[in-house]
């Protein structure tokens, strides 16, 4: 018995939105038709009814912090993943930074089992470290992790420092024909701010970040990539400078993509309210000429890819403080709407460029065999509701984590309902 999802609107690559029915049956999406509702053969299968709502192939997060094992205080691969549902997201990827670190093919094989059993059905691709508990010193063994079903190697949470460590860990990558995805920070020009440099820093008498930090390691890791051949994936692009960095690696022929979140692309360091660690962030929010260079980068290609960097923890760890808080913001939640509401409802961009960016974008990039709606494909398959506002509320989330500069942020763009491989595995 299959499943039709009937009267959904469906936005095509030229952004032609089209009323359309979709069969799914046995996982795969079998029809996608226009034909009247009333001649579909629906006997005996189960009608869900999206009139009034969009379906999208199924929301991909290539940069998620799912805390498990190690800080199950702050999330859990089970609360993880019903938060990254109750996003529209059917697949994420997951970082290392745990306790132990995810960098031997045991603790890879741990998470995917959790995933398997604890996942609510949700697609889980663990990166693996790309040093020893991420320090820096020796690199782990890729083959074996690449073995256990690690989809690419990052040190995320902090920069590899180290030149020749990073090149022998892309030479190595290079020779598995695996990714590198790389937190960019150079830790000699960060010394212990909590946030960029710009008024909010001078105001709080606050050391403030410099973009110099992250640039540097990106301008020195697309020469890398330039000689080892890898693929480079830079995670969290937050500076004019790395976007500029990015876009002439690209220009001649490196291999070179990269990410950003949404609270880059919306956020400024002026819009800081006041001392609250809901607002810290690594990288954190930069200058309003960052912003409008990082919007500028999605447009033009040279940011591929929309992520959420999803990183929650616990309020009393928020509560901390701007200075001893530790750095990082949920997203899983209120990813799409805020994209949607700032970006597609405001005409500046094509909903059906903004869903590249989450679908089909993050496939391709990462070699990932979903993304795409069309017939034979896995039903991997998002309903959004576009028309309803609705505030953003912390304590209606599904993810252990409150911590959000967002609260109260009125959006449009709510996931109605998510199903991985023909299954809803969430539904409003
Ligand atoms: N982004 C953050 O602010 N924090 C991340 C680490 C990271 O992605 O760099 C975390 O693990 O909390
Ligand atoms: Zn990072």
């Amino acid at each position: 018995m299959g499943t039709w999802i009937v009267n959904g609107m469906v936005v095509e690559a030229d952004n032609k939105q089209v009323m359309k029915h979709i069969l799914v049956d046995d996982g795969k999406i079998t029809a996608i038709t226009s034909d009247d509702r009333q001649s579909l053969d629906t006997d005996g299968h189960e009608i869900i009814d999206a009139a009034g709502k969009l379906v999208s192939s199924g929301l991909i997060d290539m940069h998620v912090h799912l805390r498990e094992p190690g800080f199950e205080y702050k999330e859990t691969i089970a609360t993880g993943t019903r938060s990254a549902a109750r996003g529209g997201f059917t697949t994420i990827a997951c970082m290392p930074n745990t306790r132990p670190i995810l960098g031997t093919p045991e603790t890879i094989q741990l998470v995917l089992d959790k995933a398997e059993t604890e996942g609510n059905g949700v697609r889980v691709l663990p990166y693996g470290s790309i040093t020893v508990n991420e320090l820096g010193r020796e690199l782990t063994d890729f083959i074996a992790m690449k073995q256990a079903g690690a989809i690419g190697f990052t040190d995320d949470g902090v920069g590899v420092q180290n030149a020749q460590m990073m090149k022998n860990a892309m030479s190595l990558a290079k020779s598995l024909d695996m990714p590198i995805i790389a937190h960019c920070e150079d830790e000699s020009l960060v010394v212990g701010a909590p946030v960029a440099e710009g008024s909010f820093a001078t105001k709080h008498g606050l050391k403030g970040i410099p973009n110099e930090s992250e640039a540097i390691h990106v301008g020195r890791d697309v020469l890398l990539a330039e000689a080892t051949g890898v693929h480079y994936h830079v995670c969290h692009v937050s500076t004019e400078q790395s976007v500029r960095l990015i876009r002439q690696g690209k220009a001649v022929g490196v291999h070179v993509t990269g990410e950003v979140c949404p609270h880059h692309l919306i956020l400024s360091e002026e819009d800081i309210p006041e001392m609250d660690a809901n607002w810290k962030m690594n990288p954190p929010l930069r200058s309003a000429k960052d912003v409008e260079a990082m919007i500028q980068a999605v447009e033009d290609g040279t940011i591929d890819i929309i992520v959420t960097d999803h990183a929650p923890h616990s309020e009393e760890e928020k509560a901390k403080g701007m200075q001893a808080a530790p750095f990082g913001i949920v997203g899983l939640e209120t990813a799409f709407p805020l994209m949607y509401t700032k970006f597609v409802a405001t005409g500046r961009w094509t909903l059906a460029f903004l869903l590249d960016k989450m679908t089909v974008k993050p496939a391709e990039v990462f070699g990932l065999p979903w993304g795409k709606l069309a017939e034979g494909q896995e039903a991997d398959l998002t309903i959004i509701d576009l028309e309803t506002e609705k505030a953003v509320q912390p304590d209606e989330f599904l993810s252990k984590g409150r911590n959000t500069p967002f609260t109260g942020w009125k959006l449009k763009g709510w996931p109605a309902m998510t199903m991985v491989g023909g299954k809803v595995v969430w539904s409003e």
